[in-house]
């Protein structure tokens, strides 16, 4: 591949990516959308769980300039949300470059330009894109977090990771173990146990369980109420539903649902019916898991078990550090945009970062929507200097 000149390069053919490029275009700024995978928005296509449904109502699930229409359900499923963004990709005419994965970006001082070197996954061609603007969009979400457990490896059965299960039909009378209680390891337990599994989970830690309907109508009035009041409420609904959900082995911490997302980046566990079978006992809550030796799994309150499969829900991670350096101002430790909320996405000499605020989707459209706007006042500004 020779070198091209573009004006904006976005990295990542996911929602933030899209999103971006949709607002390029309606300032008809020229761009090229960069994606390692061979589809567009490969986290909503590879890498979830069959029946996953958004866990905010579909007001907060919305890219811009492209909202759902009055007939979308409330909580759409994952094949409902795709098929929104092909039909978001094909309405703005979205023509990302798939199987190219970008390995560096570094500003060149003297041309004052970006040189973002690309691989393509099929050829194994090397190239170069030389730009004005470079926008990552490589998501919160790109890399697997697994842990390493003592003599993991002398585990028998199978161990995969939460973004490789689809459903449980394999697992139909099957003992299977769910390492992590996050929104992904909740909802797969539960899919489990549905399935006919003899499913357990591990809880190492302490955390709040909200249900998804209350959430949905606590959220809208963020804009009228401080976090502390809407946590005092959102709790006392869940108390209701739930009561005391430490008798079955799920504490909450001291500081509320909406202040820990705030001030921790620590999401809420959305509940789909997951509490339920915990309370009824359906699914079992093991505390952390210590090592494993050959077939039995040891567990920190001295009991061992044993399990044909286990799903790794331990999480994922941020990429960006790998292949973007001299960005530490604007990128922390884990990944993530570092400046504080709301101008997390303004780095220097063109650099932007979208959706890395932990803000879920209406974060990363809101992203999108100052990226673009940005640029373009800052390719007017060039054009009227060059006509002064
Ligand atoms: C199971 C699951 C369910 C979720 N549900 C919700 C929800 O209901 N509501 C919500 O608000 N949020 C949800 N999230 C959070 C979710 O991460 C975001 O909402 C959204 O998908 C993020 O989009 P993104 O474009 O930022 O990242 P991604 O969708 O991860 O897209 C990033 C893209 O960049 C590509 N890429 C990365 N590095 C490179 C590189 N070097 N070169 C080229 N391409 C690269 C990746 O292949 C990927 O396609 C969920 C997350 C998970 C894991
Ligand atoms: N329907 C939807 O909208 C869904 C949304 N999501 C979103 O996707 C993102 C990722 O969620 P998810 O995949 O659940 O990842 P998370 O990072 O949210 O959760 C990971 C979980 O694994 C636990 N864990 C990590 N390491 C270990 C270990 N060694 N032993 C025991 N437990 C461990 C963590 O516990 P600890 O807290 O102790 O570290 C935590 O409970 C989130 O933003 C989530 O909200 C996910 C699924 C569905
Ligand atoms: O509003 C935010 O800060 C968000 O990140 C959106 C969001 C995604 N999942 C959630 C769970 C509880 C509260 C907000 C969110």
């Amino acid at each position: 591949m020779e070198k091209e000149k573009i004006e904006v390069v976005i990295v990542g053919a996911g929602i933030a990516g899209l999103a971006t490029a949709a607002c390029l275009t309606m300032h008809a700024i020229p761009h090229v959308i960069l994606e390692r995978e061979d589809c567009i928005a490969s986290l909503w296509h590879k890498r979830s769980y069959d029946r996953l449904h958004l866990h905010l109502a579909k007001n907060f699930c919305q890219l811009p300039h492209f909202p759902h229409p009055p007939s979308t359900q409330t909580f759409m499923s994952k094949n409902h949300f795709i098929n929104y963004i092909d039909n978001y990709v094909d309405h703005f005419k979205l023509q990302p470059r798939l199987r190219c994965e970008v390995e560096s970006a570094s500003f060149d001082e003297e041309d004052e330009k970006w040189r973002v070197a690309v691989q393509d996954l099929e050829t194994g061609e090397i190239g170069e894109y030389v730009a004005s603007f470079v926008v990552f969009a490589t998501g919160e979400n790109d890399q697997m977090v697994v842990p390493e457990f003592q003599d993991m490896e002398t585990l028998p059965g199978e161990v995969i990771h939460s973004s490789s299960y689809r459903n449980g039909s394999k697992y139909k009378g099957k003992d299977v173990l769910v390492v992590g209680c996050g929104n992904s390891g909740m909802e797969i337990a539960l899919d489990l146990s549905d399935s006919g599994a003899k499913t357990s989970i591990v809880v190492r830690n302490k955390l709040h369980v909200v249900s998804r309907e209350f959430l949905s109508w606590v959220m809208p009035l963020r804009k009228f109420l401080p976090i502390y009041i809407l946590d005092v409420l959102l709790l006392f609904l869940c108390y209701l539903k739930y009561g005391d959900t430490s008798k079955y082995g799920i504490q909450r911490p001291k500081q509320g649902p909406l202040h820990l997302k705030e001030t921790a980046e620590i999401y809420p566990v959305i509940d789909v019916g997951t509490y339920q079978k915990i309370k009824s006992g359906d699914i079992e809550v093991l505390p952390s898991l210590v090592s494993i030796k050959g077939n039995n799994v040891v567990f920190n309150n001295g009991i061992s078990r044993q399990f044909d499969a286990i799903i790794l829900a331990t999480g994922n991670k941020s990429s960006v550090k790998e292949w973007l350096k001299g960005a530490d101002y604007l990128i922390g430790e884990d990944g993530m945009s570092k400046q504080k909320y709301p101008n997390h996405w303004k780095g220097r000499h063109g650099l932007y970062c979208a959706g890395l605020a932990r803000k879920g989707i209406y974060g990363l459209a809101d992203d999108a929507l100052s990226i673009a706007d940005d640029i373009s006042d800052l390719l007017k500004s060039h054009d009227a200097k060059k006509l002064n």
